[in-house]
């Protein structure tokens, strides 16, 4: 799993049109959402990933959403950082369960619909670590 991770001032996307055979529905969001002072975390679900990447993958986010002081998180999917991606279906489970960790974590959540071709305006701070990235691993034991 690939994660970009940007500390952003503003953050707004809005669907465009579907990306793959079966986007997932837009529900509450309505396809649409903006954020202040907010983690976008841009997230490429690689082949070979399974769900022991979540906790990993958790661990790195909280660990930078605490050094910035952002008060909200946005998971993005996005196809565009691995050369290696999963397929849709496989895809979609794992972000599924990276913001439902992510919630149970208690921070205030929120998920981009997954397989949309999607607009979006990105204000970064700026600051030393409002541009950082990271690769998440499966672990060997396929611990959860
Ligand atoms: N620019 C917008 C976009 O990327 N849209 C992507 C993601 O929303 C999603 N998607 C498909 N495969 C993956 C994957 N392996 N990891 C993450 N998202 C995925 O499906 C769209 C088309 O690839």
């Amino acid at each position: 799993m690939r994660l970009l991770l940007i500390h952003a001032r503003r953050f707004s996307y809005e669907v465009v049109k579907p990306a793959v055979e079966e986007p997932e529905p837009l529900g509450e969001a309505g396809g649409s959402g903006a954020f202040e002072n907010t983690l976008v975390v841009f997230t490429s679900v690689e082949k070979g990933d399974d769900e022991s990447v979540v906790p990993g993958a958790v661990s790195e986010i909280l660990s930078v959403f605490n050094q910035v002081k952002a008060s909200s998180i946005v998971v993005y999917p996005y196809a565009h950082l691995s050369q290696d991606l999963a397929p849709p279906f496989e895809a979609v489970k794992i972000l599924g369960r990276l913001y439902a960790a992510l919630k149970e974590a208690g921070v205030e959540a929120y998920k981009a619909p997954f397989g949309w071709y999607k607009a979006f305006t990105l204000e970064c701070y700026g600051h030393p670590l409002s541009e950082l990235s990271r690769s998440v691993r499966r672990s060997e034991t396929g611990a959860r």
